[in-house]
């Protein structure tokens, strides 16, 4: 089973530690595409998109959403990528599980409640 795991990365790497405990649980299921999201060495610059440019992450990523089975995403950090991602996978009629802790205080985003 492919996981397309979405998380926070130029909307804030506060939650990397989460993000972490996420993909490994899920990596008992099936295998992570987006394993890099939770690296702690990513930071909120983005990964390298010197060589390529942001339009390589994204095509790639667009990539990877299509082919994948089902998206988890941690949707607490506002991030706009993640956003984008989720509207994405919706109109691919994608399953998809978003996870959301009233705990931080914030309001969810209303694409989880689709
Ligand atoms: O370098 C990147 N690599 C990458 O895979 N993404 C994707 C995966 C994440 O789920 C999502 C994060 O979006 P944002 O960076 O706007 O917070 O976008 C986003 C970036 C940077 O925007």
């Amino acid at each position: 089973m492919h996981i397309y795991f979405c998380g926070s990365i130029r909307g804030g790497r506060d939650d990397v530690a989460l993000y972490q405990k996420i993909v490994k649980k899920c990596q008992q299921y099936g295998t992570v595409l987006t394993e890099h999201v939770s690296h702690g060495h990513l930071t909120e610059k983005g990964e390298d998109a010197s060589l390529e440019g942001d339009k390589a992450i994204h095509d790639r990523d667009m990539k990877w959403l299509t082919m994948t089975d089902v998206i988890v995403a941690e949707v607490t950090q506002p991030s706009l990528g993640v956003g984008y991602e989720l509207g994405r996978a919706l109109d691919m009629q994608k399953k998809i599980f978003c996870l959301f802790r009233p705990s931080s205080g914030r309001g969810a985003t209303y694409v989880t409640i689709k």
